[in-house]
């Protein structure tokens, strides 16, 4: 399931953290990529040298962490801290599909949170490689897409301006994409009763069979 979420940072948090990351120190992006994905590779990330570092990692991935469709659809078992990327022009992240483990979590779930106004650069798409063909991703700041780990991917070379977004991992409790999507699709018709017609025992008998399949595939 590719799923995308508007406005995970609220609007004076992107402000915030657009302002620090402005002038920011980066470093080559090739240091932190895998042997194959390295040969693709050209961006620069947010040094952790910089002064701003801990605070974004930690105010994104906050947000990030507690957004709640986020956790319905993820389900997080561990979320690794992002890393801010930026791809000026004549940048690009060849197709590569990630790791499967980074610092000791199973990477289930990618995501990119884009920072940039899509209007102050071009080029930069995320393009999914699906065996049906491909899907281009380009999002307004402050949104996230969440797309499977084990899925071939790319960023379009970026033509003009900078694209500057932040990008992670989460090892979900659910490690079966299918699961997560049965359960997500549960969790927001119960919801969407529950808007409509309250509490009615059609919303207790969904909620009751969406804890219990998460009881039954959650590995703690
Ligand atoms: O920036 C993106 O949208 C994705 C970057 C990416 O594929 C990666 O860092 O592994
Ligand atoms: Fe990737």
């Amino acid at each position: 399931m590719i799923l995308c979420i508007a406005q995970v940072l609220p609007p004076e948090l992107l402000a915030d953290v657009t302002r620090h990351l402005t002038d920011a120190r980066f470093v080559d992006g090739a240091r932190t990529a895998g042997w194959h994905a390295r040969l693709v590779k050209r961006n620069e990330q947010l040094s952790p040298s910089d002064a701003a570092y801990a605070d974004v990692i930690r105010r994104v991935n906050a947000a990030i962490e507690e957004h709640p469709l986020f956790q319905v659809a993820a389900r997080p078992k561990a979320v690794r801290p992002v890393m801010i990327s930026r791809y000026t022009a004549g940048m690009e992240y060849g197709t590569h599909v990630d790791d499967a483990m980074m610092g000791g979590v199973r990477t289930d779930i990618s995501f990119t949170l884009f920072l940039s106004d899509p209007d102050s650069y071009d080029g930069g798409d995320l393009v999914m490689e699906g065996t049906g063909g491909e899907q281009s991703y380009k999002l307004d700041p402050g949104s996230m897409i969440l797309y499977p780990s084990g899925a071939l991917h790319r960023v379009d070379p970026v033509t003009r301006g900078a694209r500057v977004a932040a990008v992670g991992w989460a090892q979900s409790l659910v490690r079966d994409a299918a699961k997560r999507e049965i359960l997500f699709d549960l969790d927001t018709a119960r919801r969407a009763i529950f808007q409509s017609h309250g509490k009615t025992a059609e919303f207790d008998l969904i909620s009751k069979s969406t804890a219990n399949l998460l009881r039954h595939w959650a590995e703690a």
